[in-house]
């Protein structure tokens, strides 16, 4: 089945839910297929002005019409905003909440509901997210390609274990927001030095793009990269020694892991 004969509704039109829609009509999803429910009319109409979708305060409305929902709300406001879906019908579901496991979406949705959950990040509103996918046990592969197809307008899209998604919230859908202070504190250094602010941030941001695509492109060991910017004696290693005295590594390790371990626990109280 080809995505874009697909309807796609999203209960929510918040931020994940903006990025994936602009990801959707971007790959030539035509707007006609794709609907939000929407509580806060602000919101709602933002939506409607940015990409001229149908949105709607009647998620009701929104499930009829909609071949995939995305549950696109806070984990916590799932069970309202599918108390307000209406009949569920034979529909996939496609969650991006963080923690809340398929079986408690099953839970909710019926225990026959094809269900995909899925975490991607904030920098799908740039189509650059890391999305991780796995199928609830009703799912078939073609309703997991579905979703990976979805996911794969915003950025790069795999398939995990579920037992693993809680790691990939903890890394790849948290990780924006451990990489942005980075940049801030990277160009502040800038700046102290005596460049203007704008430099600084960009000569920043355009480092970590770098970097980022260096381990992508060429294959190699982090490690291996990093030694090829620290001459012997050089300014690099200086700076290398002075993250290690703040022990980085350990605090991104330790970041991830809390975020996964915090996803468990979401996960638990549902
Ligand atoms: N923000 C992020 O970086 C990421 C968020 N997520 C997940 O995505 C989901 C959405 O997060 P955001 O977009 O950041 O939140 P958000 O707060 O921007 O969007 C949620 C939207 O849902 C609406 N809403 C709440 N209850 C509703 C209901 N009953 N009916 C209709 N609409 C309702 C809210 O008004 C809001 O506009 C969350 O479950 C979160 O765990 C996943 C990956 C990254
Ligand atoms: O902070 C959160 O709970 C959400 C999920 C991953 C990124 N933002």
């Amino acid at each position: 089945m080809k995505l874009n004969e697909q309807k796609i509704g999203f209960l929510g039109a918040g931020k994940m839910a903006s990025a994936i829609i602009r990801g959707l009509l971007k790959s030539g999803i035509p707007k006609e297929n794709i609907f939000a429910g929407e509580k806060y009319e602000p919101s709602a109409e933002i939506a409607r002005k940015d990409f001229g979708i149908f949105v709607t305060a009647d998620n009701a409305d929104v499930v009829n019409r909609a071949d995939i929902l995305i549950i696109a709300v806070k984990p916590k406001d799932i069970a309202a905003a599918l108390s307000t879906a209406g009949s569920l019908g034979k529909k996939l579901f496609i969650s991006i909440a963080a923690g809340v496991t398929t079986a408690s979406l099953e839970e909710m949705v019926g225990k026959e509901a094809r269900v995909v959950r899925v975490m991607p990040n904030i920098c799908a509103t740039v189509l650059e997210s890391a999305t991780g996918i796995c199928p609830g046990k009703n799912a078939t592969k073609e309703d997991v390609d579905l979703a990976k197809a979805v996911f794969s307008t915003v950025g790069v899209a795999m398939e995990v274990p579920e037992d693993l998604l809680d790691a990939v919230t903890g890394l790849s859908g948290s990780g924006p927001a451990y990489i942005f202070p980075i940049i801030e504190a990277m160009a502040d250094g800038g700046v102290y030095e005596g460049l203007d602010r704008k430099t600084a941030m960009i000569l920043a941001a355009q480092t970590v793009i770098g970097a980022a695509r260096m381990v992508i492109e060429t294959g190699d060991h982090p490690a291996e990269l990093k030694d090829m910017v620290c001459s012997p004696a050089g300014t690099t290693i200086v700076g290398i020694q002075t993250l290690e005295e703040y022990k980085i590594r350990a605090a991104f390790m330790n970041a991830v892991i809390n975020g996964a371990e915090k996803s468990k626990e979401i996960g638990k109280k549902k």
